[in-house]
């Protein structure tokens, strides 16, 4: 476990040593010494920890041929293709980047972009507690992807939107043309809204991660398949029964 110490990856841990079919054979936290995975003989390495940290460890995962599988968010394409570049030279070795490994949040994006098509806007609120590295979230982020991308494979009309003068920030982040807003709120764990509109009505799919043991069983998921699935895998959904 990397980022064994911190909030997600101390309930990885506690999930990983109840399960039967799984063993915690080491806990690496910032300022601990990454070869003590290799050096314990982890098959699969689960990373809880940074942005700014993740890269780092994904490239010395795939050189010593350790399976990863990833909740660490800030991953944009360019991050992407390097880890591609890495796996080329290392076949077999397999990486899953997943965004969000609650079921209800796998679903609520998959809703969404089902939904997108059918109404004229789509916005995204994702809501998080204010220790939070990162903004927007991986996961709205990954939301508003998948929303453009059915906008776009449907032909959906460009939003509307007449905003033309205000405070800068106002209207959120533009991802993908999907307008994002994020809020950091002290007691709150991770909750997202997407809110879609058209004539006389709206629809509103919301999800909320109460307890951060809604992303281990999905952890367990990923740690149980990695090693069948050689290469990139973004997203928990492939590994998932669902259609
Ligand atoms: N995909 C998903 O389902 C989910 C993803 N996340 C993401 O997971 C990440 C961690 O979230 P969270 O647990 O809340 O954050 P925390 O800050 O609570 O935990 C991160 C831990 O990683 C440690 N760490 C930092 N750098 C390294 C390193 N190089 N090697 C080993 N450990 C390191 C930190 O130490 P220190 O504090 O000393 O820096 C800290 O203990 C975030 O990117 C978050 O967005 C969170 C929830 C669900
Ligand atoms: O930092 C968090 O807490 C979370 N991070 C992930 C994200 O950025 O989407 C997943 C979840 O929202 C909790």
């Amino acid at each position: 476990m990397l980022g064994a110490r911190g909030k997600v990856g101390a309930e990885v841990c506690r999930a990983v040593e109840a399960a039967p079919d799984t063993e915690l054979v080491a806990s690496v936290d910032a300022g601990d010494d990454i070869a003590a995975l290799v050096e314990a003989g982890a098959g699969v390495v689960v990373d809880f920890t940074h942005p700014d940290a993740v890269m780092d460890n994904l490239r010395f995962c795939i050189e010593h041929g350790v399976h990863a599988v990833v909740g660490t968010t800030g991953f944009d394409q360019a991050r992407l293709d390097q880890l591609e570049t890495w796996l080329a030279d290392a076949p077999g070795v397999g990486v899953l980047i997943a965004p969000n490994f609650s079921i209800g949040a796998i679903l609520m994006m998959r809703f969404a972009a089902q939904a997108a098509p059918f109404f004229d806007s789509v916005e995204v609120v994702e809501l998080h507690h204010p220790s939070k590295a990162d903004a927007p979230s991986g996961t709205a982020g990954r939301t508003a992807e998948l929303i453009a991308a059915a906008r776009r494979e449907a032909g959906s009309a460009p939003m509307p939107d007449a905003t033309s003068t205000g405070i800068e920030g106002a209207r959120g982040a533009d991802v993908d043309g999907v307008r994002v807003h994020s809020l950091r709120v002290r007691g709150l764990v991770a909750h997202q809204e997407v809110l879609l509109g058209t004539a006389g009505e709206t629809l509103t799919i919301r999800h909320d991660s109460l307890d951060r043991i809604s992303f281990t069983p999905g952890v367990l998921v990923g740690v149980r398949a990695i090693a069948d699935r050689p290469g990139l895998t973004v997203g928990l959904d492939g590994f998932l029964d669902i259609e």
